[in-house]
């Protein structure tokens, strides 16, 4: 656990703007490359911000064709998750909202950035948007993260949590 603990506490480097930001960890829902039920999200540092560029396939169908709202919703969390490279130190979710603008359909390459709105605190207020190839906007939303030491992330493991 304590090398787990380690090599998170690595990936708080600087990253120059266009650069690759790494997986949160290789079984990571919304980003690991290890895990077979996940979404494989790759993110960019773009500014102050990160942006990815995401396409869901029948894994996370909802409605025929259409991606499952919750499957966006991970992604977008996730792709906040990335913020957190640049933020220097973890957070966590502590309330994430979701505006389905627009069907996200399955196959289909959606642009997706997030950006920290405002720092208040341990609270990161943060926003995201989705947008579609002919560029209107098919999902928003906001969240609001508060950091953690890296000592928070130990409740959750134990011998028979995949991990890296
Ligand atoms: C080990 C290596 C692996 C690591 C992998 C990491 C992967 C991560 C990748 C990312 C993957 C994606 C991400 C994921 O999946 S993260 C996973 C999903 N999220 C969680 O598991 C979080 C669960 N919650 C908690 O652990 C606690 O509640 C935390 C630690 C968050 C806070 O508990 P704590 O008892 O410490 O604090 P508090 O409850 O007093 O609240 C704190 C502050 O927040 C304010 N507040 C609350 N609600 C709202 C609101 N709606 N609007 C505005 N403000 C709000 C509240 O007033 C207070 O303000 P203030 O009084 O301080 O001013």
């Amino acid at each position: 656990m304590q090398a787990l603990l380690a090599m998170w506490s690595e990936k708080f480097v600087g990253y120059p703007d266009g650069s690759d930001l790494p997986a949160h960890h290789d079984h990571c829902l919304g980003c690991g490359p290890e895990n077979p039920h996940g979404h494989r999200l790759r993110a960019v540092r773009h500014g102050d911000g990160v942006q990815a560029w995401h396409t869901f396939d029948n894994r996370h169908v909802g409605a025929p064709g259409i991606a499952h709202g919750g499957a966006v919703a991970t992604v977008v969390d996730d792709l906040y998750g990335f913020l957190l490279f640049l933020e220097g130190g973890p957070a966590v979710t502590r309330q994430l909202a979701v505006d389905y603008l627009a069907p996200v359909l399955i196959g289909t390459t959606y642009r997706l950035d997030a950006q920290v709105a405002r720092r208040e605190g341990r609270k990161l207020f943060v926003t995201a948007g989705a947008t579609a190839p002919d560029g209107r906007p098919v999902i928003t939303s906001t969240a609001v993260f508060v950091k953690v030491s890296v000592e928070h992330f130990a409740q959750g493991i134990s011998p028979d949590v995949p991990g890296d």
